[in-house]
């Protein structure tokens, strides 16, 4: 590999989509200018062999927890962007409910400022629909996406916009710009905040307070049919319940314009984690059932479940050490998604990379309004690129992390994929097993 001196990048060999052709790529000044066989690389290129690898669009997460402002002992901006190239990001979407909350366009402007000079990812904010996430009146929605910012997300994710009211009042302001309210969907009568398990067997034998798939399902259900009557899009974040799918396919086949969420943790594993009161288990919505898991990889599988959200929540030791019922919400998850992904949704055969691209990329791109990412991989196309490496197996290590938290529940397990390198705009954000050094002035998040 040579140095990359004047901006150029020749990748050689990659497979783009898996379609198992092999191509070049010559990458100058952000964008990709030639494909094809036997390119040559310019004086000064660097060269990147992509032989073996998948070439897909880089990643897009469109639920990132950062932490950044007011929780910095647990992820910085900068940190949570250096993880999220390990996982093949290329842009993140940085959720409201920080300290203070996002929920004035000055707040929206400090998180995207501070995104742009994080090098590794460009960061986005969604902003908050209540203010303080009080669910008591509306945040500043026009303002925050008539900012600098440009938000067109909007969520009190980690609460849930209850008042049907306020969703509605909220579903229909952001229409006018085309924005998109995310939904965390718990009732919170149903399953307050003391609610850790997924009702049923497990929660009455461990003894822990139920959260039932109901307070998720009717929040769901009440959500589809403002949005119907509205004319507005809604998307559903962290989807965790088998009716939870039906319902957005039903809410999808009755023309509402509705979007769903995966994680990687509600795709793969089970209240059954539960069994031992490992509070890295701890997370909202819980793990649920093998049949609710069965039902979002069918989900995801068939397009009912649009994308895959990361619902990255990092969380520090003194928070997570506690007994279950009193530790922290939340588990990492940027920089082990697509290894998840590939290790239950590729290597079984259930998805194909081209459908990965659609749901880790394309889809979450055009969900948050980014132009800039989730691009078909062609000439003229912004080189914003992740190499995998599908047959790669990995054990996880949750001090081997970029993250400034530990909270990992992959810790000690092997998966099957990984992400071998990172481009964003044609510079390699993470390559070689490690994230590259970059000055912090050259980028400018590019919607
Ligand atoms: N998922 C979680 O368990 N926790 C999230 C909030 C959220 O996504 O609801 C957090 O911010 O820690
Ligand atoms: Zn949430
Ligand atoms: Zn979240």
């Amino acid at each position: 590999m040579s140095h990359n001196d004047n901006g150029t990048l020749l990748v050689t060999g990659a497979d783009v989509l898996g379609g198992g052709c092999r191509t070049d790529l010559l990458v100058e000044d952000g964008v990709i200018r030639q494909m094809g066989e036997g390119l040559s690389a310019p004086e000064g290129a660097q060269v990147v062999d992509a032989a073996g690898a998948v070439l897909l669009p880089g990643f897009v997460d469109p639920h990132t927890h950062l932490r950044e402002p007011g929780r910095e002992d647990t992820e910085t901006i900068a940190s949570g962007a250096r993880a999220a190239a390990v996982g093949g990001y290329t842009a993140v979407m940085a959720m409201a409910n920080t300290t203070p909350v996002t929920d004035s366009a000055v707040a929206a402007e400090w998180v995207y400022d501070k995104g742009q000079q994080a090098p590794h990812v460009d960061v986005f904010p969604v902003g908050a629909v209540t203010k303080g996430l009080k669910g008591e009146e509306l945040a500043e929605l026009g303002l925050m996406h008539r900012s600098r910012a440009g938000v067109r997300m909007f969520s009190d994710d980690g609460k849930c916009v209850h008042d049907p009211l306020l969703m509605r009042r909220a579903l229909e302001y952001v229409t006018d710009f085309g924005g998109v309210v995310a939904q965390h969907a718990q009732d919170p009568r149903l399953a307050p905040h003391t609610a850790c398990c997924h009702e049923g067997p497990y929660s009455g034998r461990l003894g822990l307070p139920g959260w039932p798939a109901v307070a998720e399902e009717s929040i769901i259900a009440r959500d589809i049919m403002l949005a119907k009557a509205t004319g507005s899009r809604l998307h559903v974040c962290h989807v965790s319940t088998a009716g939870s799918v039906e319902l957005i396919r039903w809410g999808k086949s009755t023309g509402v314009d509705v979007t769903a969420e995966a994680t990687p943790h509600h795709l793969a594993l089970t209240v059954a984690e539960l069994e031992g009161y490992d509070s890295v288990y701890k997370v909202n919505p819980p793990l649920r059932a093998m049949e609710d898991v069965e039902a979002l990889r069918a989900g995801l599988a068939d397009g009912t479940i649009d994308v895959v959200g990361t619902d990255h929540a990092p969380h520090g030791l003194h928070d997570k050490q506690h007994d279950f019922e009193i530790a922290a919400f939340g588990m990492l998850g940027l920089e082990t998604a697509l290894s998840v992904v590939s290790t239950h949704l590729v290597s079984t055969g259930r998805m194909s990379w081209a459908d990965v691209a659609q749901a880790m990329s394309v889809r979450p791109a055009r969900l948050a309004g980014l132009e800039g990412h989730g691009r078909p991989i062609e000439v003229g196309e912004p080189a914003n690129l992740t190499l995998v490496a599908p047959a790669a197996t990995v054990t996880v290590d949750r001090d081997e992390s970029e993250s400034r938290s530990r909270n990992n529940p992959w810790h000690g397990r092997e998966l099957t994929g990984r992400v071998v390198a990172t481009i964003l705009r044609g510079r390699p954000t993470f390559l070689h097993g490690a994230v590259t050094d970059l000055a912090s002035e050259s980028t400018v998040n590019a919607r």
